[in-house]
């Protein structure tokens, strides 16, 4: 289990967390969602006792990261994958890693068999391509069997077969009890490797709830129609009780109703129409929404095409 409590991080002026508190429960893959400078990193630092709070604290099984003896045989964490000594091959630095924190030797070749780099452990850590540095660095995370592991952004730099593949690790990690975090800035990656979403903007807390929870909310269906008779069709839904929103381009969202329903609808009252097209809102989009007002950096117009958005 991991409690952040009330937890703020400074840079010089910029409050890269803020008043943050969440729990991270055993035994599920919780994600850790947020756009771009949203302070995932930050958080996740602070949980290692890497950055100092000026207020709040984390505990991680119940204690501060300090207070733990053996820390690497508590929390794994997978941060900056290029942070191997490049010179070292990959079997030196793990095991360099594991002389350090009295785990022993034999623990190297199971880690390096698990993440699929036993072939390549006599190759130096810098001469290794972006995905193989990312399985190095979650190699080191598993290296303690450690009860509470933590995964930044694990998803850069795998190929697709390496995403596939992180995810099972992930699930089978939580399904083994512990407590697994993983840090992404899309939603779509982490609506199928996270049983729970902890998701935050500019340091603060914008949702905490289960996955199940955020597509049921979000992935709202609905039918598009575009027409150059808006009102009419309005008129004509309305009187069936069918509920619409303006889309975009000037089309009318209609729920709860069928394109059947629809077609039928405008042909008896004969409306003029150009599209009757089903849609789901896509979890990308919903992600993009809840963070919208807390996003640092985004090109001019990317929200642009958005249904719902407050711009
Ligand atoms: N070492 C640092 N010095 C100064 N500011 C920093 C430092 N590290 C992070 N920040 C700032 O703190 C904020 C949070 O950054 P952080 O890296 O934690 O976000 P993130 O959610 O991990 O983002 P990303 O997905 O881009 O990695 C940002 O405004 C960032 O610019």
């Amino acid at each position: 289990m991991i409690e952040v409590q009330r937890l703020t991080v400074r840079y010089g002026t910029t409050v890269a967390v803020d008043d943050l508190s969440f729990r991270v429960e055993p035994g599920r893959v919780t994600g850790f969602l947020g756009p771009n400078g949203a302070g995932k990193t930050t958080t996740m630092r602070a949980v290692l006792g890497l950055d100092r709070p000026v207020s709040g604290r984390v505990l991680i099984e119940g204690r501060p990261y300090e207070r733990h003896a053996r820390p690497l045989t508590t929390v794994g964490a997978l941060l900056d994958s290029r942070s191997a000594h490049g010179g070292r091959t990959a079997r030196a630095h793990l095991l360099s890693l594991a002389r350090s924190n009295r785990i022993p030797d034999a623990r190297v070749g199971e880690v390096l068999e698990t993440v699929g780099l036993a072939s390549v452990a006599g190759k130096r850590a810098g001469g290794l391509s972006l995905g193989m540095s990312q399985r190095l660095g979650i190699a080191a995370a598993l290296l303690g069997d450690p009860r509470v592991l933590l995964f930044d952004e694990p998803a850069n730099g795998l190929d697709p077969e390496g995403i596939v593949w992180f995810r099972e690790l992930a699930r089978r990690l939580a399904g083994e009890g512990r407590t697994v975090l993983v840090s992404s800035h899309l939603m779509s990656e982490m609506a199928q490797t996270a049983d729970h979403l902890v998701v935050i903007g500019q340091g603060r807390l914008l949702a905490e709830c289960s996955v199940d929870d955020f597509v049921a909310r979000n992935s709202r269906s609905f039918i598009r129609i575009r027409t150059p008779e808006p009102e009419r069709l309005r008129a004509v839904l309305d009187g069936e009780g069918i509920r619409t929103e303006d889309g975009p381009d000037g089309a009318v969202e209609a729920s709860g109703t069928t394109q059947e329903t629809v077609g039928a609808l405008v042909a008896a009252h004969q409306v003029t129409v150009y599209e009757i097209s089903p849609q789901t809102a896509s979890l990308e989009e919903a992600f993009m929404r809840l963070t919208a007002g807390a996003v640092e950096f985004r090109a001019a117009g990317d929200m642009a095409a958005m249904p719902g958005v407050d711009r």
